[in-house]
């Protein structure tokens, strides 16, 4: 069995965690960066769009403040975090030059993913990332994370950044090869399970807490994950990261790891994703026929159907659709600004081409960026 449509994929969340990173808590495994850094490296000339969601901080703070055991205090835990995550992204940067990647440190809490202004700013700013070929490099802010709020593992942090930024697939690089039936540091006999359902309640049963010293949030955090990543449409896989080549091979193809699969197709958890997610910026008033063929065909909106413009927004913003009586009947992201809209509205495609010169797009949201309202 393999799992070949991988290589069709376009944005990845690769999270590599904390019992990975480090020898046993002792510092930073180099040879191992080194080897991810390379796949990342080479999965990026592929043409993918990366995201690394890196633990490690506090392991590598310590070893270079010479501390041999895990502090308890949560502000002497923040400063060896602060000393530490300086460390990686030097060392993730020494790797990604040798593969001509530029790496981007992006620090966050919960409060940035919860408060409105904050998402849309970290949503662009990651997106400008992607769009200009670097690596954004993310880990927990643990320096300013209080303990109330805290995302705590980074397997919650990496699928609320897919969801985000709504990546085709999660991969959760760990120190088992997948999820197994039962912890297999208490039951070597357990199986590996290759496919299951996201959201699926047995699995959370199967799935203990973290095996490692420096491990947070276990295998139960990572099923958690897996089903946060669902709800946008994102597939998980988990997976050893002391397989060699694991990046490369599962993007080959190879049968590694476990996968959860989201429920619902893809597309439409990500319709309903966005439309539960984000506020409209904007509302562009139909006329009759467009309404139609949203409604009856499902079709992208194109200028020519829409009559007027109202609200600022920009390109891959939300808007709302309304039809000739004012009734909403569609939320999509746009792909223009309001101000390109304005210039455009009830254009035909010939008559936009002879304004503006040959367009990447004519439709102002395309149909898989459209969700029709009940
Ligand atoms: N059903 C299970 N299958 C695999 N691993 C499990 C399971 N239940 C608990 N674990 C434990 O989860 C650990 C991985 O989680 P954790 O230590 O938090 O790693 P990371 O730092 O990579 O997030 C494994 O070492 C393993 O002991
Ligand atoms: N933000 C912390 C990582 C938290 C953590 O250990 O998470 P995980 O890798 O999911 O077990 C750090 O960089 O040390």
């Amino acid at each position: 069995m393999s799992r070949s449509e991988l290589a069709e994929t376009r944005r990845w969340v690769v999270k590599i965690g904390s019992s990975l990173l480090t020898n046993d808590g002792k510092g930073l495994n180099h040879p191992a960066i080194a080897a991810w850094v390379a796949q990342l490296s080479e999965l990026h000339c592929q043409g993918l769009e990366l995201i690394l969601v890196s633990s490690g901080a506090v392991a590598a703070g310590m070893e270079r403040l010479g501390w041999q055991t895990r502090p308890r205090a949560l502000a002497e835990l923040q400063a060896a975090a602060s000393i530490g995550q300086a460390a990686l992204v030097q060392v993730y940067q020494g790797y990604l030059q040798t593969g001509g990647m530029i790496g981007a440190q992006v620090l966050l809490t919960h409060e940035d993913l919860r408060d409105r202004q904050r998402y849309l700013s970290a949503r662009a700013t990651l997106r400008t990332l992607l769009e200009m070929g670097t690596l954004p490099i993310i880990n927990e802010n643990d320096a300013v994370a209080s303990a109330e709020l805290r995302f705590g593992d980074n397997d919650t942090l990496a699928a609320m950044v897919s969801n985000l930024l709504e990546a085709d697939l999660l991969i959760i690089l760990t120190d088992q090869a997948g999820l197994y039936e039962a912890d297999p540091r208490q039951h070597p006999e357990a199986r590996l399970l290759h496919e299951v359902r996201a959201g699926d309640p047995q699995l959370l049963a199967m799935a203990g807490g973290a095996g490692s010293k420096v491990g947070t949030g276990g295998m139960r955090s990572k099923v958690m994950a897996a089903s946060r990543a669902a709800r946008s449409g994102t597939a998980t896989i988990v997976a050893s990261g002391h397989e060699a080549d694991v990046l490369l091979r599962l993007y080959r193809g190879a049968l590694l790891g476990t996968r959860f699969q989201p429920q619902i197709p893809r597309l439409a958890a990500r319709k309903r994703w966005f439309v539960g997610q984000l506020r409209p910026m904007g509302t562009l008033r139909l006329d009759a026929g467009a309404a139609r063929v949203l409604r009856e065909k499902g079709s992208s909106l194109l200028p020519v159907g829409v009559t007027a413009v109202e609200g600022e927004f920009q390109c891959g913003d939300l808007v709302s659709c309304l039809d000739p009586e004012g009734q909403e009947i569609a939320r999509g992201l746009i792909n223009f600004a309001s101000a390109e809209v304005a210039a455009r509205l009830g254009k035909n495609s010939a008559e936009i081409t002879e304004l503006f010169g040959e367009q990447e797009a004519v439709e102002l949201i395309h149909r898989d960026n459209l969700a029709l309202l009940p």
